[in-house]
C-alpha cells in the first residue's frame, strides 16, 4: 500500500474537519480528493504530509510513519503558493530542493523541459503569475521522480494548454508506476484522469469508483451537421443535449460541430455512419461524471 491512513481526525479548536477517516491507495492508481470550499481537502493533505498534526489516527506512506523524513526521497507534496520565496528565482527554488534531496542536478534540466518553464526560471518569483507559480511548484514537486506524489489543487491557475500538459506529465507518470493523489475543484479534468474519487461530507469521506456514472462525449466537425444530425438519428435514440441527463443523445452545437454521447454504438460505428453522408474533420473526446456525482452528493448552490 502506498498510503495507509486509519481512523484519522482533526479538529481546529471545536470544529471537526475529518471525522476518523480512513483511506488505503494502491500502487499507480490516481486518486481524486473532491469537495467543496472548506470540506478539509487541505487540512488532510497537510496532515498526512505531517505539516499539522492529527489529533488521532495514524498516516503510513510507503511503509513508513509518515513521520519518518526518509520517506521525502519517494514521496512529493506540491503545496500552495504560500511556500515560495519571491526575492529568489525558480531556478533558486529548484537547486533547493535538488540539495535537499540529494538530487543530481541533471534533473532539473529534465523537469523544465518536460513541464516548459525555461523561459521564466531565472526571474525572481515575486514577478511570476499565479500559473507560473503553478507550475513552478509542479516541477519542484516532480524533480524527485517521486514513487508517490500528492498536489493540492494543481490546475489552479493554469491556462487550458498549460491544464493539458499537467495532465499528459501526470498521465504518463502514473503509467510509470507513480501513484497519484490530488485535489481538485476542476471536474472536468478529475473526468480525464480517474474515476476513482475520494469526497468528502461532513467530515466523513465517501470513496467511489464512479466509472459507472462518466460517459464519453464525442464532437465531430463536420461540413453539415443538421444534415449529419438527421441521418444519425435514424440510429441512436435522441434527446436533447444536456450534460446532466445521461440518456443516450446527439445535437448539432453549431452549422459545423455535432457532440454525440452514447453507449449504444461505438465510435467507429459512429465514425462510419458520419463517413455514409458527410466528412470528419476533426474530433474531440469528452469524459463527463464527476459532475454529476458532485451535484447528487452536495446539491445545486
Ligand atoms: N489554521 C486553521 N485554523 C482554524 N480553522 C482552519 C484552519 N485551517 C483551516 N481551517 C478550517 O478548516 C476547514 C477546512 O479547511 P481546508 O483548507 O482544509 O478546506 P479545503 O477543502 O482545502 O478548502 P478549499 O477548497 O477552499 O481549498 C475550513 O472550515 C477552514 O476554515
Amino acid at each position: 500500500m502506498v498510503l495507509k491512513v486509519k481512523n484519522l481526525s482533526k479538529s481546529y479548536g471545536r470544529h471537526q474537519v475529518l471525522n476518523d477517516v480512513s483511506l488505503e491507495i494502491r500502487q499507480g492508481e490516481i486518486v481524486a480528493l473532491v469537495g467543496p470550499n472548506g470540506s478539509g481537502k487541505s487540512t488532510f493533505l497537510n496532515v498526512i504530509a505531517n505539516i499539522l498534526n492529527g489529533d488521532s489516527g495514524k498516516v503510513e506512506i510507503l511503509g513508513k510513519s509518515n513521520k519518518d523524513i526518509t520517506i521525502y526521497q519517494k514521496y512529493s507534496y506540491m503545496i500552495d503558493n504560500t511556500v515560495l520565496y519571491g526575492y529568489l528565482t525558480g531556478l533558486d527554488h529548484l537547486k533547493f530542493v535538488c540539495e535537499t534531496h540529494k538530487l543530481s542536478k541533471e534533473l532539473i534540466r529534465k523537469a523544465v523541459e518536460l513541464v516548459g518553464i525555461k523561459g521564466f526560471i531565472n526571474k525572481k518569483v515575486k514577478e511570476y503569475s499565479l500559473g507560473m507559480k503553478q507550475q513552478l511548484l509542479f516541477t519542484m514537486a516532480i524533480l524527485n521522480e517521486p514513487e508517490f506524489l500528492v498536489l493540492d489543487e494543481p490546475f489552479n491557475g493554469l491556462d487550458p494548454t498549460t491544464i493539458i500538459k499537467v495532465r499528459e506529465i501526470l498521465l504518463n507518470l502514473k503509467d510509470k508506476g507513480t501513484t497519484i493523489l490530488l485535489s481538485s475543484h476542476n471536474l472536468a479534468e478529475v473526468d480525464q484522469m480517474t474515476s476513482h474519487i475520494v469526497f468528502i461530507k461532513d467530515g466523513k469521506f465517501i470513496e467511489e469508483d464512479i466509472s459507472k456514472y462518466q460517459e464519453d462525449i464525442y464532437y465531430f466537425t463536420v461540413n453539415d451537421s443538421k444534415k449529419t444530425k438527421s441521418y444519425l438519428l435514424d440510429f441512436i435514440s435522441n434527446c436533447e443535449f444536456n450534460k446532466d441527463n445521461f440518456e443516450d443523445k446527439i445535437t448539432t452545437l453549431n452549422e459545423r460541430e455535432i457532440a454525440v454521447k452514447t453507449k449504444e454504438i461505438s465510435l467507429n460505428k459512429i465514425i462510419k455512419l458520419i463517413g455514409e453522408v458527410d466528412e470528419i474533420t476533426n474530433i474531440r473526446k469528452e469524459i463527463v461524471g464527476a459532475e454529476k456525482r458532485y451535484i447528487a452528493l452536495y446539491g445545486k448552490v
